[in-house]
């Protein structure tokens, strides 16, 4: 199972979650969100990662231009879409040889076919609770609802994943499951993560795997 840790800012933070090695660190580059990276992230301490971490950049609605732009300064190898973005803009992402990660805010409601024309395009789904701010929210959706999806494409679980759901996340079964997405429940304030509890849940998962 792969572990995302997203929503990093805090350059000397950056460094410490890198150390606690997750497979994917995530920066969000929506100016309305709290863990807006801005003009606090350098090129260098990105460099700093280890080449086995793949660094993903998060917009909403962002246009191609200036995700561009952002992978090609900072060197972005994945990038996660939390708007309205098209299967067109995916594709076009994908065509640019980036990992395309395309997150869909779920209620009740969600119609799962609305990812059939995202299919080819897209590396990973990532499902998400539904929110206004568009992530970040710290809630649970109904994982019951996850059965529904039907296609091929492997998804990130996300929203409101944190120590206290961990024996629920790893009782889940869902052979589309590739990856489990964690963020302000890991949090000692926006964008500054909490590596007691990084640990904790790098350590569980990844103990109860070797099981
Ligand atoms: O975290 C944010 O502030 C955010 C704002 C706008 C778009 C995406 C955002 N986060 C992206 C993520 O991948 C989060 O990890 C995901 O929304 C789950 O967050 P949480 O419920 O806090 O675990």
């Amino acid at each position: 199972m792969k572990i995302k840790i997203c929503g990093l800012k805090d350059t000397n933070n950056i460094r410490q979650v890198s150390e606690a090695n997750p497979d994917y660190m995530g920066f969000i580059f929506y100016p309305k969100s709290p863990r807006y990276v801005g003009q606090e992230l350098s090129k260098d301490t990105l460099e700093t990662i280890p080449e086995s971490i793949v660094k993903t950049a998060v917009f909403v609605d962002e246009s191609v231009e200036n995700i561009m732009n952002k992978v090609n300064n900072y060197g972005f190898e994945a990038i996660q879409l939390h708007g309205d973005e098209s299967p067109a803009i995916c594709k076009e992402l994908k065509e640019q040889n980036l990992t395309v990660i395309k997150a869909f805010a779920i209620e009740e409601t969600f119609d799962f076919t609305k990812l059939i024309p995202y299919e080819t395009h897209c590396d990973y789904f990532l499902f998400d609770t539904k929110t206004p701010a568009f992530g970040g929210s710290g809630k649970t959706f109904d994982w019951t609802l996850l059965s529904q999806h039907q296609l091929v494409t492997p998804f990130f679980l996300s929203g409101g994943l944190g120590v206290e759901n961990l024996d629920a996340i790893l009782k889940l079964k869902n052979d589309k499951l590739y990856g489990l997405d964690f963020n302000s429940k890991l949090e000692d304030a926006p964008g500054l993560k909490n590596i007691q509890m990084i640990n904790k849940v790098l350590d569980t998962i990844r103990n109860y795997e070797h099981i």
